[in-house]
């Protein structure tokens, strides 16, 4: 049996009209604080994975979007040291809003091809060459 609890996550990759993808930071005093991620987070015990990301990204970027905006794209399976992470990655185009990072929180937007160079959290990097050939 796995000994380590189960966590459940959803994120997105916002790809604006240029085909780049939005990155934001975490928090200092976070796990893994300092690295570029895909906006979201946690998905609620009796919520559904879409519903869960429509509402991080309403929280953390203050933009809205709507679950037929959010394709499926991959996930990662990734065991971190006191939990094993499974990140469930969307493509999203079509959103309401600029985005901005409402708990103070930078971001920016990179080609997808430069996301391989840039400090992103272990479980993200075998996402990036499958997003690359979905874009
Ligand atoms: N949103 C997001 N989280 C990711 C990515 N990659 C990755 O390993 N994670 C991990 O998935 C978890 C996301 O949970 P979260 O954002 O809701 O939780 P958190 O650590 O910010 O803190 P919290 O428990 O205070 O809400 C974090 O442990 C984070 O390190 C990613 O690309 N996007």
């Amino acid at each position: 049996m796995n000994p380590l609890p189960i966590r459940m996550v959803v994120a997105a990759a916002l790809i604006d009209r240029d085909g780049r993808v939005l990155l934001a930071e975490r928090p200092a005093g976070k796990h893994l604080a300092g690295t570029w991620e895909f906006p979201g987070g946690k998905v609620e015990t009796g919520e559904t994975p879409e519903a869960a990301l429509i509402r991080e990204l309403r929280e953390e970027l203050g933009i809205e979007t709507e679950a037929s905006c959010l394709a499926p794209a991959t996930f990662a399976s990734h065991a971190y040291e006191h939990f094993h992470l499974v990140l469930m990655l969307y493509v999203c185009r079509k959103w309401q809003g600029t985005p901005h990072g409402h708990d103070g929180q930078r971001l920016r937007w990179e080609r997808v091809n430069d996301l391989f160079s840039i400090d992103m959290p272990p479980a993200d990097r075998p996402l990036i060459g499958t997003l690359a050939a979905l874009i």
